[in-house]
């Protein structure tokens, strides 16, 4: 049978990146997805505010909901200072394994934890389970009806902190009005928005970064 998109990008960051240098993973993967096959990666455009924020931030504990194929995941995880941590959580057992996949050729499996299951289930695991008082970096990118819930979770699981940064993809396209009006109305949150464009395209979208006030 035919294989799958996910696949064909495993075997494109194979063929093209080289072992243990994150750069070349991204460009691989931007490239097969400009020329050949768009998938629903970050990507470069909004990929470079993502990294700005990130780099700013220098967060020790990071949460991205939504691996898919690991791309933000390699994009973070490049960022982190060592002995900080980013744990992912991906639901889709074949979007898991090749995330895995492209994480380790990246050379970042040390920093990563990928967790196989759903994000309502495992945000309020997090302080048992894998010892996390709070995070300082989450990067949205999931089912979009999920980010406000979730957002709702993790703020009754006590797993953000005054100066929590989400990071939210999307906001426009497909967009998430429910979530948007939540974090720009909110009295707890500080918002604002980068206008981008959807992946590889022409079409606007935008990340919303949004600071927990406590
Ligand atoms: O739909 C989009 N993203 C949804 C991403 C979903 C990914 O997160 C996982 N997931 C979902 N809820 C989960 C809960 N828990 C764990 N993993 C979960 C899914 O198994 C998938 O790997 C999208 C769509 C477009 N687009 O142009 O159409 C562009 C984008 O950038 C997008 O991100
Ligand atoms: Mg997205």
């Amino acid at each position: 049978t035919r294989s799958t998109r996910p696949q064909r990008l495993l075997k494109v960051v194979q063929k093209h990146a080289t072992r243990g240098d994150p750069q070349s993973v991204i460009s691989a993967i931007d490239h097969f997805c400009r020329h050949s096959e768009w998938a629903m990666n970050v990507g470069d455009e909004k990929g470079s505010i993502l990294d700005s924020v990130v780099s700013e931030l220098n967060p020790e504990k990071v949460l991205e909901l939504g691996t898919y194929c690991g791309y933000s995941t390699v994009r973070i995880a490049r960022l982190l200072p060592p002995g900080a941590r980013l744990i992912t959580l991906e639901f889709n057992a074949d979007y898991a394994a090749i995330a895995r996949q492209v994480i380790a050729w990246a050379g970042l499996e040390d920093k990563v934890q990928l967790v196989e299951g759903a994000s309502e289930d495992w945000i309020p695991r997090m302080k048992e389970h894998f010892g996390i008082e709070t995070f300082d970096f989450v990067f949205l990118d999931h089912w979009k009806d999920r980010y406000l819930p979730d957002t709702k979770l993790m703020e009754d699981c006590g797993l953000l902190r005054k100066g929590t940064v989400l990071l939210a993809d999307n906001v426009i396209c497909p967009g998430v009005p429910d979530y948007l009006e939540y974090v720009r109305n909110s009295l707890s949150y500080k918002s604002y928005y980068f206008k981008s464009h959807l992946e590889y395209t022409k079409a606007e979208d935008g990340l919303e970064k949004s600071v927990f006030l406590g």
